[in-house]
């Protein structure tokens, strides 16, 4: 902090939380739509990155440039988000329309902080579209709109366990003691819950049930977007077979091989990863 730093070496990757998501689900042959909002120069290396990995994008274009998050690996990790482009209203309602094709086979993935330009009802008003259109949503989003999204009955919600605290105010000190809130997540409505704890593995909350992924072992490399391979290794098994427990044991095994990753995992590595994940019953 106030003085020059230069860097050893860097990389510029299309990102953010949904970007992250439909990458992944395109790595374990699984087709989305890339959608939200792009804009300016970023906007334009975005797109052209996503259609580079042949992943089909419907984004509405803005004025405003898309941001740049800026994460610094040093002997710790740093990240520096950007607060988001200034959208207009027209832009806002552009999105919302492009939501009337979705059929009741769709699950889309609602991941990331909107800008305040959005208004703080952006993403409720974007689930009762996709309730209308009787398609499923997914919601990786902190905060209040999470909690209140619940009586929507998300297919499945993936809080860390930090983020878990937050969410009912409560700090925990072993995995015990998160049990109770994963099952309040289920009962306040989510229809599947995952608490990520990154190198401590994972849990899933499913029928009533709860199920344990141990950590696997491995070199970290870089755990942003560890979370969003999660989601996206979920969505994709269980858009396939229906199975939670399924779906959650690709989820560890996406969330794992990025985070031994330097970008998001490739295919190759995470049917490699995904032969160590050992799911139990709790
Ligand atoms: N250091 C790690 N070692 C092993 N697995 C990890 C590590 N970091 C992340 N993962 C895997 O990725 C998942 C998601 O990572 P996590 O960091 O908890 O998510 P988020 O980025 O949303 O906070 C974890 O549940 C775990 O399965
Ligand atoms: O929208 P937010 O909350 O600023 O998060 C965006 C950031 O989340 C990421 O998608 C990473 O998320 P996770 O580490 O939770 O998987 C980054 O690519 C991006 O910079």
């Amino acid at each position: 902090m106030g003085e020059v730093n230069r860097m050893t070496s860097d990389d510029k990757f299309p990102g953010g939380k949904g970007i992250n998501v439909s990458r992944i689900l395109s790595r374990i042959d699984s087709s989305s739509t890339a959608f939200g909002f792009l804009g300016g120069f970023t906007g334009e290396f975005i797109k052209t990155k996503l259609e580079a990995e042949q992943i089909v994008t419907d984004f509405v274009t803005i004025t405003s440039d898309t941001r740049i998050n800026v994460k610094i690996k040093s002997d710790i990790e740093s990240e520096i988000n950007g607060a988001g482009p200034e959208i207009t209203d027209a832009e806002r309602a552009a999105f919302i329309d492009k939501l009337s094709v979705l059929k009741p086979s769709d699950i889309v993935v609602l991941a990331g902080s909107a800008p305040a330009s959005l208004g703080q009802n952006f993403y409720l008003d974007v689930i009762e579209k996709i309730k209308s259109q009787g398609a499923e949503f997914v919601i990786d989003i902190e905060g209040d709109v999470l909690v209140k999204s619940l009586a929507n009955k998300p297919l499945v919600v993936k809080p860390n366990n930090h983020e878990l605290g937050a969410i009912y105010g409560v700090t925990f000190d072993s995995v015990e003691e998160l049990i109770p809130y994963g099952h309040k997540l289920l009962t306040d409505g989510a229809q599947y819950a995952m608490i990520s704890m990154a190198g401590d593995g994972a849990l899933l909350f499913a029928d009533g049930k709860t199920y344990f992924a141990k950590a696997v072992k491995g070199v970290v490399k870089n755990s942003v977007g560890a979370g969003d391979s999660m989601i996206a290794g979920f969505v994709g098994e269980f858009a396939k077979s229906h199975d939670a427990v399924k779906a959650f044991k690709q989820g560890v095994a996406c969330g794992t091989a990025t985070a031994f990753s330097d970008d998001l995992a490739s295919a190759a590595f995470i049917e490699e990863i995904a032969k160590q994940v050992v799911v139990e019953e709790r």
